[in-house]
């Protein structure tokens, strides 16, 4: 997959995108992240990239034509078609569903606004997704970019390992992740639960689904609301919430 970030902080993009997971994953050459700055497509002799806002009010909008151009040369860096995406507070929120189908697209382009953002008809002509992260406003799209690149490129083919991969199934269904624990067994904090401890992996893989299911209900009830619950997984609400009301 190939991410292509239009941002005016280009040596920030590569430094989130080169570490962990997803620089190794491009290092695999399962996952290539390549920036573009607005400014060096900017046509004056001061290389501007915003302007005021018309009808007046604080703050400065990024331009037009150096987008445009950057845009262009995204597009033409590759045959492939590019899905855009602008990060905005203004976006549908980004969810781990969205971020699966963006994971399966060949090409995707972030465009990071600054300032108060961007011309809204460069928007409307050349964007095809606006996405948040969260209701916050940022100085900038950058770190909304970052999480996007992380979250996609983890799920590039051969970015995990198995042990990772399955961790990554555990929540990708819907549900909070369980507990984790590792040595020592007995600590001054408590003790690890002994299930973990039995080498029965049925037992084990039950009190996870348990727990999963028991912290969603309990932080995130929402997310429970939007999930049929298959038989199982009801008697293990149940019983969590039967111990949890005792
Ligand atoms: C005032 O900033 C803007 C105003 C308009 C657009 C973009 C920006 C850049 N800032 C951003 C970007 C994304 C998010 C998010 N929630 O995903 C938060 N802030």
């Amino acid at each position: 997959m190939r991410i292509d970030v239009v941002t005016l902080f280009p040596d920030f993009m590569r430094q989130c995108a080169a570490v962990g997971v997803v620089g190794r994953a491009q290092q695999r050459e399962l996952l290539q992240v390549e920036t573009w700055n607005p400014r060096d497509f900017a046509t004056d002799n001061y290389r501007t990239v915003d302007g005021r806002t018309c009808g007046g009010g604080p703050g400065m909008v990024m331009l037009i034509e150096p987008l445009r151009a950057a845009l262009r040369a995204v597009r033409e860096a590759a045959p492939e078609p590019v899905h855009v995406i602008y990060l905005s507070p203004q976006g549908a929120r980004l969810t781990q569903d969205r971020v699966v189908s963006l994971a399966k697209m060949p090409r995707i382009a972030l465009l990071c606004g600054r300032y108060e953002g961007v011309d809204e008809r460069l928007l409307a002509h050349e964007v095809d997704e606006e996405l948040s992260i969260g209701d916050y406003v940022l100085s900038g799209g950058e770190l909304g970019a970052a999480v996007v690149i992380d979250a996609v490129g983890r799920l590039q083919d051969g970015a995990l390992n198995d042990a990772q991969s399955a961790q990554q199934d555990s929540f990708s269904d819907g549900l909070l992740d369980c507990p984790h624990y590792t040595k020592p067994v007995h600590d001054a904090l408590g003790d690890v639960p002994a299930v973990l401890l039995s080498g029965d992996h049925a037992a084990i893989r039950r009190w996870r689904l348990k727990q999963s299911l028991g912290r969603t209900w309990l932080r995130r009830p929402d997310l429970l609301a939007r999930r049929k619950l298959d038989a199982e997984s009801a008697v293990l609400l149940e019983e969590f919430r039967r111990d949890y009301l005792r």
